[in-house]
């Protein structure tokens, strides 16, 4: 694992603590990092892999961990955010699914319904600081979480079809938690990215902030909206809203692999990452 952990010692007894601190890896290497407020209990998720926060299976594993931490350390909130000043992330790795090893590609697309299943039935309460583009995955994450604050400016969805791929269930499910039906369904369908302003104005983001500071701020209010209620009370009435969605992905979670495989490794499909991968790299240079 590759993330670093810091905990602040007013939550955490020694014992935790320890629990808490994991080998170090040198600082380039590390691919997420997790900051605890010692005063609130909240937890900062920053995502750091560069140049795009591109979720590959590596990326994806470390944030399980993370939110599994972060989970049992019982701490009071979670907050995902990125290391990028631009880029909240770029959605998940092409190359993970372009000529991909057949094992790995397994591991990959379980690797992103573990972290979905973290992050969208975690008990600790969660917001995304979105600060920079949140294309596809990226998007996924941020919509998991149950309040957005997004920087201006920015794009955020799911363009999927767009891209000539048919998002799963469970990312359709996330967008209809957080969206009006027929929008969620406009949306899925034109595989739309809305700036900042738009995607205030459907509900798709709850804030805007001028800053990443600033967002951070308002996902911390967030929680402090909590202040009187129940955690359990809290976290069984997320539970129950989610529920269907978490155990439809539950009960076809092996089926949903080998759909992913099946469908990635098609001809047209392996054309059209290539294609798109290009394009990219084009528009780089
Ligand atoms: C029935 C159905 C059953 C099963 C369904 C099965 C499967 C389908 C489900 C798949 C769901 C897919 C979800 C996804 O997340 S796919 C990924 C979608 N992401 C995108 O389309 C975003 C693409 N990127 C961008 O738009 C821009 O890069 C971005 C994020 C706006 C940033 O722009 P900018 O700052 O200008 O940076 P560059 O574009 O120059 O990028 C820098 C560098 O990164 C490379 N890169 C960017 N994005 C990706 C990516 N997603 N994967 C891999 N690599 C990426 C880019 O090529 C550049 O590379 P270089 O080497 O040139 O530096």
């Amino acid at each position: 694992m590759q993330s670093a952990l810091i905990v602040g010692k007013k939550i955490c007894s020694s014992l935790l603590l320890r629990n808490w601190v994991r080998p170090l890896s040198a600082a380039s290497d590390k691919l997420t990092n997790v900051e605890v407020n010692d005063k609130t209990g909240f937890a900062k998720l920053t995502m750091n892999r560069p140049p795009v926060n591109g979720l590959n299976l590596d990326l994806l594993r470390d944030l399980h961990q993370s939110i599994q931490d972060i989970e049992k350390n019982k701490c009071r909130g979670l907050i995902l955010t990125s290391a990028s000043n631009t880029i909240f992330s770029a959605g998940l790795d092409i190359m993970e699914m372009y000529k991909p090893d057949q094992e790995r590609l397994k591991q990959f697309w379980t690797a992103l319904q573990d972290v979905w299943l973290a992050l969208y039935g975690s008990a600790v309460p969660t917001a995304a600081a979105i600060n920079g583009h949140s294309p596809a995955g990226g998007c996924l994450l941020a919509a998991s979480c149950e309040y957005r604050v997004m920087l201006p400016k920015y794009t955020i969805g799911l363009n999927e079809t767009q891209l000539g791929i048919v998002a799963p269930k469970w990312f359709m499910s996330t967008f209809r938690n957080v969206l009006p039906r027929r929008i969620a369904e406009q949306a899925l369908t034109q595989g739309k990215m809305f700036t900042s302003d738009e995607a205030l104005k459907i509900g798709l983001v709850d804030e805007l902030a001028a800053t990443k500071e600033e967002a951070l701020l308002k996902c911390e209010k967030f929680f402090a909206s909590f202040a009187k209620t129940d955690p359990i009370a809290r976290y069984l009435t997320k539970k129950q809203l989610r529920h269907n969605d978490i155990k439809e992905l539950l009960d076809e979670k092996v089926q949903d692999v080998e759909n992913f495989v099946l469908f990635v490794n098609q001809p047209s499909v392996q054309k059209g990452l290539g294609l798109y991968l290009e394009s990219l790299k084009k528009k780089a240079k």
